[in-house]
């Protein structure tokens, strides 16, 4: 057993044990909140089992129930009207800038809301936009995690009040990620601050409810301290074995691929109110307490966004990854409506004898014949003779290998990959997949067309070994510590410092945030330097977070033999 955490947790100061479980006495609670008042309104984030809900809803003896289903437009209307959007790729859609009213049928919304003024005693508005119908005397929010969602996406949930069960999860995912949760977050934010209630509803078996207050406060006090966002793991045709034993993970399953710890976007958050945990999405922070967590300068540049992302991937024992290319930013703001790209770098935690990364092309590559070569191999008529055109540079543990978009790369197997990348994640255009077929038994989606519009032919040999392969210099050096520049490229925006600590280090976080790793150790501790956080204990491989609000704070070594730690953060612009 290593010492990672699975499952990371802030204690919620001045709400312990105000969490109540289980719908019974959910609704125990909110029957004796409504006493003598009128209209109850209960919003849920898309995904939510909302007839399980409105069964339990019954509880409240109410002479009239809205169901936000029946307030949308249908499905066919909203498929036509959101087809842009949707496209018929099964990965890439269109970010979706709307709000939740573009899917609201305004005749159904302003007869609901004749039916509410009109209503005599109890009324509640359940489901994705209630408040939209009434004015609320309390509102519940029930709220639930990205991969939650996702989960149940595979097993069979359709997006939000459509029939497509059995659709191809890629595409209900799609749907997700570039319309339904945005639309739905941005939704959240307007009654954020009004919620008396929120209820975590992962897990329909064992629901939690506690004060919006405690919610609230939570995440001013997550905002002012180091914290970790709750990692999951998944596994991939390419999974390898190393995070079994690093993570402590179920050594039956085959592999695993992914861990996303540290990608607030997808990630949740569990607080904890001594008598309950509950699981929020870390997206709740970013957008409610942008500042705090992300600093003036990040804030100011990206918005309420979180623009840093570290992820595992695993090969170890495991296969190459796809061979693949990142679009240019103009090309993800043109195609997709994104703000910003993928630039990413692999910092290789562990490696295997043999491990390797295909990186950049080789010197005078024929670009025409490559994307022919690639299109063939597609089709199934040729193996792609990556070597032919991809350079092959052999990894070892500590290595860090910048990817800017817009270069061809791939990890091999029998690496351990802690990828720091700029925060998209999914816009990854696979050009060869090894002759394989994903884990559902279908050929993994190839995008050539797309990714030969954004491939830099340029990218070769003397370059990539100059620029991208363990580009590290010291920043500093005394007998405390050594502070290493290992990346990112000039082309990415965030800078990486690695720190090998013997005793202690001072770091300055210039009110901007800092995503970390403990790449080297078994254990670290960082502290407040005046006292306005409480020690945060950090074990090998955990990212964690430090808000910009921390200001300067220390990494302290707890062992005998130095450590190490990576740190991300956004360069400020140069003058
Ligand atoms: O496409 P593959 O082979 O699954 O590659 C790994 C994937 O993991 C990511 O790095 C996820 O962040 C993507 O860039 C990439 O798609």
């Amino acid at each position: 057993m290593s010492n990672y955490d699975r499952f990371p947790a802030t204690k919620i100061k001045g709400y312990e044990n105000t969490a109540v479980r289980g719908y019974d006495a959910i609704f125990d609670v909110l029957k004796e909140k409504m006493q003598g008042k009128k209209v109850l309104v209960m919003e849920a984030y898309p995904g939510v089992s909302d007839d399980l809900v409105l069964e339990q809803i019954k509880k409240l003896e109410p002479t009239l129930v809205i169901d936000m289903r029946k307030i949308f437009k249908d499905e066919k209307t909203l498929n036509e009207q959101l087809q842009y959007h949707i496209t018929d790729d099964r990965i890439f859609g269109r970010m979706y800038y709307g709000n939740v009213i573009d899917f609201i049928d305004l005749e159904r919304l302003e007869a609901a809301k004749k039916e509410v003024k009109e209503a005599q005693g109890l009324v509640v508005v359940y489901g994705f936009g209630a408040s939209l119908v009434a004015e609320h005397d309390v509102l519940v929010y029930l709220d639930m995690a990205r991969w939650e969602i996702t989960l149940r996406y595979r097993k069979g949930l359709p997006n939000y009040n459509c029939t497509n069960y059995d659709e191809d999860s890629l595409r209900k995912i799609k749907r997700g990620f570039f319309i339904e949760w945005r639309v739905a977050d941005k939704h959240k934010m307007t009654c954020f601050e009004d919620v008396d209630y929120f209820i975590d509803t992962n897990n329909d078996e064992d629901v939690k409810m506690v004060p919006g207050e405690g919610v609230r406060d939570g995440l001013r006090q997550i905002a002012s301290q180091p914290f970790r966002t709750v990692p999951y793991f998944d596994p991939g045709v390419w999974g390898g074995q190393w995070m079994k034993e690093v993570c402590n993970l179920d050594k039956d399953q085959d592999n695993y691929a992914w861990s996303f710890d540290g990608v607030p976007e997808e990630n949740s958050l569990y607080l904890d109110f001594e008598n309950a945990t509950i699981e929020i999405p870390a997206m709740d922070l970013v957008l409610y307490q942008p500042k705090e967590l992300l600093g003036k300068d990040v804030f100011a540049r990206f918005g309420a966004e979180f623009p840093i992302r570290f992820d595992f991937l695993d090969t170890i024992g495991g296969q190459n990854l796809s061979l693949q290319v990142h679009p240019l930013t103009e090309y993800i703001h043109r195609q997709f409506g994104m703000a910003y790209t993928q630039d990413e770098s692999y910092y290789i935690l562990d490696a295997k004898e043999g491990a390797s990364v295909y990186l950049g092309l080789k010197e005078g590559v024929d670009s025409n014949q490559m994307i022919e070569d690639l299109r063939s191999a597609n089709r199934g008529e040729i193996i792609f003779d990556a070597e032919k055109y991809i350079n092959k540079f052999p990894a070892k543990k500590h290595d860090h290998f910048l990817i800017p978009a817009g270069t061809c790369h791939c990890s091999g197997k029998d690496a351990m990959v802690l990828e720091i990348s700029a925060t998209p994640y999914c816009f990854t255009f696979k050009l060869w997949d090894w002759a394989r077929v994903g884990l559902d038994g279908l050929p993994r989606p190839v995008h050539i067309e797309h990714g030969k519009e954004v491939i830099q032919w340029d990218r070769t040999t003397p370059w990539v070994k100059e620029n991208l392969v363990n580009a590290v210099y010291t920043v500093r050096e005394d007998e405390h510590v050594k502070e290493e520049h290992t990346g990112l490229h000039e082309l990415e925006y965030l800078e990486t410092r690695r720190y090998w600590i013997k005793d202690e280090v001072v770091v300055d976080n210039e009110a901007n945030v800092n995503m970390l790793n403990l790449i080297e150790g078994s254990q670290c501790r960082i502290e407040s330097l005046d006292g306005s956080f409480e020690p945060f204990e950090v074990h090998y491989a955990e990212t964690f977070i430090v808000p910009a609000k921390c200001n300067k704070y220390k990494i302290v070594n707890e062992t005998d033999s130095t450590i190490g730690v990576i740190r991300a953060y956004v360069r400020k612009p140069q003058a």
